[in-house]
């Protein structure tokens, strides 16, 4: 019999991280930093400390009402400038190769900073240079980039935002995402610009469900989309559930993130991961946004392991699940096989 699953092995094993939004994912260590630099430099910087400014979800204090805002409130502000942008970056990037994660499909919001004269373009271009500096300095950890746009979005602006995702393609870009505060409704008039990505080979992930709604009208209007993967799937009738899993969609779960924002209900032990991996249902778990949550992915997998009775080998069956649902190519599927493999025999 193996021995069970420890932090020590969570880390070890080689992982797949395919729900991480980029400025959810900074640490408040890495926020203190660029707030102690910008402070530094300039005497007139007016914002408060991030160790103080933001809540701790750990605290039990941040809900879906209060999440939204601490970005629009608050990071966006500090992380303003070309040198921070890119130095948080580098450093989530970081953070997730020394989590033992080896494939990262990392997504953000384009995002114009006019105070700096940086455009949505010139946001993507800081990221992406971070994104390839990175890999020239190691090898370990492949990123690719999603293109999120936000439900808050018009259709011209989602159209910009599929438009970066085609002109970066060659330099990692992926595919795009459906984002932002799911109580902000309607969101058909986004359709045009995913049909656009579908047509042009984008890859469609979205998030799904994460409130309950008042009817499924939202949720099939979703799948419509022609997503390959949907994220955190919490508030799924019964019907859709059916077809969510005869469709083989890449479910991208969250544990601390649904739990702690109050999300789902009932705890970790009641989270409905349990249900999709007894069904076999293809899963990426996933952190969503680590800078907040305080849990990086190996503890995500301890976490499923303490409350869903999995041993180290059906942790190896999970990290395998996410790697089939990237949206990175055949070589990187093989690579992750290989590290999988190799891990195997090891362990
Ligand atoms: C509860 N989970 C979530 N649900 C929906 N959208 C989320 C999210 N967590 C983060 N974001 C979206 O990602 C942006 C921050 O990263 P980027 O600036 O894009 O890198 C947030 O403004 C929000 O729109």
């Amino acid at each position: 019999m193996s021995l069970p699953p420890d932090l020590a092995y969570t880390k070890a094993l080689p992982k797949v991280e395919l729900h991480a939004h980029l400025t959810g994912s900074i640490s408040r260590r890495c926020l203190h930093e660029i707030w102690k630099q910008r402070a530094s430099k300039d005497s007139s910087f007016g914002l408060e400390d991030p160790l103080t400014a933001i809540p701790k979800a750990t605290d039990g204090n941040i809900d879906v009402v209060s999440f939204f805002p601490i970005f629009d409130k608050y990071i966006y502000s500090l992380v303003s400038d070309e040198e921070s942008i890119r130095f948080a970056t580098t450093t989530v990037l970081e953070e997730f190769r020394e989590d033992g994660v080896r494939y990262l499909e990392l997504r953000t919001t384009p995002r114009a900073v006019p105070a700096a004269r940086i455009s949505k373009d010139d946001y993507i271009a800081i990221v992406l240079k971070a994104m390839a500096d990175f890999r020239m300095s190691n090898d370990s950890l492949h990123v690719k980039l999603i293109l999120s746009i936000d439900r808050k979005n018009t259709l011209d602006e989602a159209f910009e935002v599929v438009q970066l995702a085609l002109k970066y393609r060659r330099l990692g870009v992926v595919g795009v995402d459906l984002c932002g505060n799911p109580a902000r409704r309607p969101i058909s008039h986004l359709k045009p610009a995913f049909i656009e990505a579908n047509t042009q080979g984008l890859a469609i992930t979205l998030h799904f469900a994460e409130i309950a709604q008042p009817d499924s009208d939202e949720l099939e209007e979703l799948l419509a989309w022609n997503p390959q993967r949907i994220g955190h799937v919490i508030h799924v009738p019964k019907e859709l559930r059916k077809s969510i899993g005869d469709q083989r969609l890449g479910l991208e779960l969250c544990l601390s993130c649904n739990v702690l924002a109050n999300l789902s209900e009932g705890g970790y032990a009641s989270h409905h991961f349990g249900e999709w991996w007894s069904a076999g249902a293809p899963i990426a778990l996933s952190t969503d946004d680590v800078g907040i949550f305080e849990s990086s992915l190996s503890s995500e997998y301890l976490l499923a392991a303490h409350h869903f009775n999995l041993d180290r080998k059906q942790l190896l069956e999970l990290s395998r699940s996410a790697c089939a649902t990237i949206f990175g190519d055949a070589d990187e599927v093989k690579r992750l096989s290989n590290l999988l493999d190799g891990f195997c025999v090891l362990a």
